[in-house]
């Protein structure tokens, strides 16, 4: 297998979730990776969701408590946050690291802000309204992506539930 960024298109990509709603949007990036993860999902031509049942929610917001993870470049974390709050309400927090002062600082040399979010109906229109902010590198809103996705249930069976208008996939 060559690196993604030498690979024109690959047949397959597959990740975990933070959260998994009912049309398959996800949220990503409680690893602070959603940035990487993100470009390797863009480039595959079928990417799945494996996850534990914990992950599996009807709307985004519901299972995952911890916001929608932002990278964004460092200069710019305050007017991001200060943006966000104000166009789409809720808090952006910065995200700290536990064993070191100061930041987490992602693999892309950024800070992640973490959006604390009120209900969102539209997440398209809220990922663009996100995007658009001078400063943000990438959210971890992974919307119109995943094909299917596998949630592992404690008694060890699989729940699978493909994207609306997938018939045969993985
Ligand atoms: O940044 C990391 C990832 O996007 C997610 O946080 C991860 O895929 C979910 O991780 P886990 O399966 O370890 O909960």
């Amino acid at each position: 297998m060559k690196p993604c960024g030498r690979q024109d298109v690959l047949d397959i990509s597959i990740d975990g979730a933070d959260e998994v709603d009912n049309q398959l949007n996800c949220i990503k990036g409680g690893g602070a990776c959603q940035f990487q993860e993100k470009i390797v999902a863009s480039c595959a031509k079928d990417f799945i969701i494996i996850a534990d049942y914990r992950k599996d929610s009807e709307n985004l917001g519901q299972k995952w408590k911890r916001g929608v993870p932002i990278e964004v470049l460092p200069v710019a974390y305050r007017p991001v946050k200060l943006k966000i709050e104000a166009m789409l309400g809720g808090v952006a927090k910065l995200r700290m690291a536990e064993y070191k002062a100061g930041p987490i600082v992602t693999d892309n040399g950024n800070f992640v802000l973490d959006w604390l979010f009120e209900e969102h109906a539209d997440w398209v229109e809220v990922n663009t309204a996100i995007k658009l902010i001078p400063g943000v590198v990438e959210t971890g809103l992974f919307l119109n992506l995943a094909k299917v996705a596998y949630f592992g249930n404690a008694d060890g069976t699989v729940k699978v539930r493909k994207a609306p208008g997938v018939q045969n996939c993985c």
